[in-house]
Formats: C-alpha cells, sequence, structure tokens
C-alpha cells in the first residue's frame, strides 16, 4: 500500500517509516524538519514541506497518489504549549485540517492520528479507558482532543474513516540500533537520566517527590516505540479491512514510578546517576496508566517489548551511539 508519513523524520515517525517499509508498503515522508531528522528517514520518498503551505500538499497527493495517511506532525510539549497556545492550535489543529481538505479533495479516507493521554487530563481512575472523562489540561492535550472530535465529525459527514491513538509515553529506540529519540530541547525522562548516565548532563531533577504514590514520584505507562509501530500496522489493516473510525489508549498497563526508571537506568547503564530533587512541574498528574484492553481485541494487537529493562536498554544503547 502506499502510505504518506506526516511527521515521519521525527521520533516516533521515524520508526514508523522504518517498519512500514519492511512490511513490504510503498512509503513517502512529509516533514519541514522543524523538529525531525533528513537521516531519521531511513528509505521511502522524502520530501520536505509544511503542512502549512496547501500547494505542497495539493502536489504530493497529485503526484504520489497515497491510499492512506499516518499523521504524527505536530507540536509535542506541554509546558510550551501553555506559553504559546497560538502555534500550537495553529500547527496541530489548523494545518491538520489542510491535510484533511487536501484528503478529501483526493478521496483519500483512511486516516492514523497521533493523539495523546493528555486528552484525558487528571484522571479519575486508572487504569485509564476509553470511556474516560475527557478533561485536558493544557493547549497540548486540547489540540488533540479538538482533533478527535472533528474526526468524528468527519466521520459522520464525510465517510472519512480514522483511528486516533492515544499514546501514553512513547519509550525506548528501534531494537537494532538504527534510530532512537533525538528531541531539541529533550524533555523526556528517559532520554535525559540516560543522558546523565553517558555524561551528556550533570543531574537528573525529579519534579516531585511527595505524590500520593509508592515512592511519591509520579507514575507513568512507558510504552516501546515498535510497540507503538506496531499497533499502527493493526490499525491500518483494520481499517483496509473496512473497520468503522475507532480510537484506543496503547501503552502497557503497567505504571513505573520516576524514581524507578532512575533505579532501572542505573542497572542497564551501569553509571552512576545524580539525582536533584526539584518542585513539582506544572500539570503533571499523579498517575497515568493506560487500559488497553480495547487495542488489544478489536486490533489483536500485541505488544512485545512490555519489560522496562528491555524499554531502557534500548534507548541506552541509542545514547550511547552519540
Ligand atoms: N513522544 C511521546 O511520548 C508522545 C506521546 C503522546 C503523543 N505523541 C504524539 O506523537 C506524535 C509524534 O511525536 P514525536 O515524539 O515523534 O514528535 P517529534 O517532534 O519527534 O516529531 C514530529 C515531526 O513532525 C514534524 N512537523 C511538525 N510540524 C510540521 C508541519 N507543520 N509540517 C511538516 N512537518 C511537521 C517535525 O519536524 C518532526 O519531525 C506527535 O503528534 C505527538 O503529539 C507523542
Ligand atoms: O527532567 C525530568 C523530566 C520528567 N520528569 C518526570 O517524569 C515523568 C515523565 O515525564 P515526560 O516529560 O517524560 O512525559 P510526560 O508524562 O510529561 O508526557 C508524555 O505524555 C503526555 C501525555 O500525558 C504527552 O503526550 C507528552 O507528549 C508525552 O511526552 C513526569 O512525571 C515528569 O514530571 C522528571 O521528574 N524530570
Amino acid at each position: 500500500m502506499k502510505v504518506l508519513v506526516v511527521g515521519g523524520a521525527g521520533y516516533i515517525g521515524s520508526h514508523m517509516v522504518k517498519m512500514l517499509l519492511s512490511a513490504g508498503h510503498d512509503v513517502l515522508t512529509l516533514d519541514n524538519l522543524s523538529n525531525g531528522h533528513r537521516d531519521a528517514v531511513l528509505g521511502g520518498t522524502f520530501i520536505e514541506g509544511d503542512l502549512a503551505d496547501v500547494n505542497c500538499l495539493n502536489q504530493l497527493f497529485e503526484q504520489h497518489q497515497p491510499e492512506a495517511v499516518m499523521h504524527f506532525a505536530s507540536y509535542i510539549q506541554v509546558g510550551e504549549s501553555v506559553r504559546k497556545p497560538d502555534i500550537y492550535y495553529q500547527n496541530n489543529v489548523s494545518n491538520t485540517l489542510n491535510l484533511l481538505d487536501v484528503m478529501l479533495k483526493f478521496n483519500v479516507k483512511k486516516f492514523i492520528f497521533s493523539s495523546t493521554a493528555a486528552v484525558f487530563g487528571e484522571p479519575d481512575y486508572v487504569p485509564i479507558d476509553e470511556k474516560h472523562p475527557h478533561r485536558p489540561m493544557n493547549p497540548y492535550g486540547r489540540s488533540k482532543w479538538i482533533m478527535e472530535q472533528i474526526l468524528s465529525d468527519y466521520d459522520q459527514a464525510f465517510d472519512f474513516r480514522s483511528v486516533c491513538l492515544r499514546y501514553f509515553n512513547a519509550a525506548g529506540a528501534d531494537p537494532e540500533g538504527q534510530l532512537g529519540e533525538r528531541h531539541d530541547p529533550e524533555t523526556h525522562l528517559i532520554p535525559l537520566v540516560l543522558q546523565v548516565a553517558s555524561g551528556r548532563r550533570a543531574d537528573i531533577q525529579v519534579f516531585g517527590s511527595d505524590y500520593d504514590t509508592p515512592d511519591g514520584t509520579c507514575v507513568r505507562d512507558y510504552i516501546h516505540i515498535t510497540d507503538l509501530c506496531s499497533a499502527h500496522l493493526a490499525a491500518l489493516q483494520y481499517l483496509n479491512n473496512g473497520g468503522e473510525s475507532n480510537l484506543f489508549n496503547l501503552g502497557n498497563g503497567i505504571g513505573f514510578s520516576v524514581q524507578e526508571i532512575i533505579d532501572t537506568a542505573r542497572k542497564v547503564s551501569g553509571k552512576d546517576i545524580t539525582v536533584v530533587h526539584a518542585a513539582r512541574r506544572d500539570g503533571d498528574p499523579a498517575r497515568l496508566v493506560a487500559d488497553s484492553k480495547r487495542a488489544k481485541s478489536i486490533l489483536n494487537w500485541t505488544p512485545q517489548y512490555t519489560e522496562l529493562e528491555t524499554i531502557v536498554s534500548h534507548a541506552w544503547q541509542w545514547e550511547m551511539k552519540h
């Protein structure tokens, strides 16, 4: 199948391009390289372009005729979204609407959307299933929740079929060591902790040690990047088999605390990691854990790399390369 991967030069998108190519798909990547890396796109056709540029989108669809779209391109930092909501709504909503317009124009109606656990906000209960109320607490989460609602309206009005995948904490790296996380600035816990282990960073600040959790630090559900990508492949197959528009929470169903991540990183790397206890970060819920039963039963999705040690080892292998 000819699949367009928007944001395919980024962390998750680049792993997806690799998996699609190994599964025998014909892959087109569109990325403006604002946060991605050209050398992370390991094959297929690469087009440097911006979702804001409707002419570029029209030309791409005209020339390459993709049959389905996976959309990873957005701004992704919660804190920045509070300070600059304008650019978050512009890129994550308005630019995504450009893409949907062009898809409709070319009658391409299979869409897989990168959503997030941030659509839920502070949870009423964990693990969080798809019935949990949506109360996003910041513009980043709201931009994704707005898109989910728009996609539901497009389904009703235009028979536009979408699968929204709400990732919890994407983590780890390509098990073969070719790809990994390269955000700049990096804000995610696992790569930051490993940068301390490798000596690129002096210490890791732990944001809050007084949460109502077993060791007082925040609990998150870390899901291996390869498992996230395999869920996208399953979603593509689901849409090809005539599946209806749907949404799925994607995680391991197991929560690990910030302290447990640091302990695992010490074990995996064999290095000392200096910890500084800092204040809570605004907007951090104490616990986020996914209930992914729906993805397992409807998409037949089976995560492969569920052990925290494996996730951290793959990220460490990538960090050691740099
Ligand atoms: N990383 C996580 O833990 C996580 C968790 C939940 C959801 N998500 C979602 O997954 C998606 C991918 O996340 P990521 O960590 O790979 O982010 P990333 O920043 O590494 O990748 C995003 C890519 O999109 C590109 N891009 C951004 N705006 C663009 C535009 N207007 N036109 C063309 N290209 C554009 C960037 O250059 C980058 O290569 C995002 O939508 C994010 O919200 C990520
Ligand atoms: O230097 C750091 C960085 C993070 N943390 C803590 O580590 C945990 C994980 O933080 P990350 O920044 O790695 O990830 P988040 O849980 O904040 O965010 C992730 O999940 C969100 C959904 O809730 C969004 O989707 C977001 O894009 C995605 O990266 C949090 O408790 C955070 O407070 C630290 O203690 N120190």
